[in-house]
């Protein structure tokens, strides 16, 4: 039976009054992917940013390799070994990719060098763009830069806010594709996705939030060939 990486229990949290993610638990598993997918305003983001330590949780737990981070600072959270791509402004723009890069091993910068040239072999696609800014690449380009940037971290947990928003379809496939890379290399990933059949079917598990709740999880199969997911979230019937 896998490890949990990550665990949350009861986990409550939202916006000043406003309390968005209700009572989530769920586990994700040693070399896992869990897809989480929803409508729009379910709080999907919300969560993520609740576990990254973004938003305050107001009550429940977050635990990463069964120690206790909820609350915690965003900072001391990324150091027990969990990297976090936000959907937006996941880049300094005003800096060149390489230069991103290293910015993003500032837990260890030491390593900055040995771990950019494993990132690369990871993103050959970056390669060239080193001395770009961040700013003047396009969409997908950034969003690898992102990705990149996390994985300077050398996280055993990753979680992903829509890796293919706004992507053409050759780079969600290209997207899709490097989730599964890293994931093989042992990394497990919390990923929440619009794009539901494509990242169901990359992922082991599947989450379905619905008002800030857990309304349905099971794995990824099984939802895909679910037909009550079918009809309400995948936009197919089976
Ligand atoms: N910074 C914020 N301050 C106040 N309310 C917010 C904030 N961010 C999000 N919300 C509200 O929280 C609710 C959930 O938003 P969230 O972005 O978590 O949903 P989502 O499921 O990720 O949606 P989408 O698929 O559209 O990205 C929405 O009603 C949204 O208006």
């Amino acid at each position: 039976m896998a490890e949990t990486v990550l665990a949350t229990r009861s986990l409550t949290s939202g916006y000043g009054k406003a309390v968005i993610c209700q009572n989530v638990t769920l586990d994700l598993c040693e070399g896992q992917i869990t897809c989480i997918i929803g409508p729009n305003g379910a709080g999907k983001s919300t969560l993520l940013k609740t576990i990254a330590g973004v938003v305050r949780p107001i009550s429940g737990s977050v635990c990463i390799a069964r120690r206790e981070i909820a609350g915690l600072p965003a900072a001391s959270i990324a150091r027990s070994g969990m990297a976090y791509v936000p959907q937006e402004a996941n880049v300094f723009r005003q800096l060149t990719t390489h230069e991103n890069l290293t910015m993003g091993a500032w837990t260890d910068p030491r390593r900055a060098e040995a771990t950019c040239a494993r990132v690369y072999g990871m993103f050959p696609d970056l390669k060239p763009l080193r001395r770009v800014r961040a700013g003047n690449l396009s969409g997908g380009q950034r969003q690898m830069v992102a990705f990149g940037m996390a994985m300077m971290l050398e996280p055993q947990v990753l979680l992903l806010d829509e890796p293919s928003a706004g992507l053409s379809p050759l780079m969600v496939r290209q997207m899709f594709d490097i989730v599964r890379r890293v994931n093989a290399q042992g990394v497990a990933i919390l990923m929440v996705e619009q794009n539901a059949i494509e990242g169901l079917r990359i992922a082991h598990r599947g989450i379905v939030m619905a008002a800030g709740r857990v309304a349905l999880e099971g794995t990824a199969q099984s939802l895909l060939a679910s037909n009550e997911v079918s009809e309400l979230y995948l936009g197919t019937r089976a």
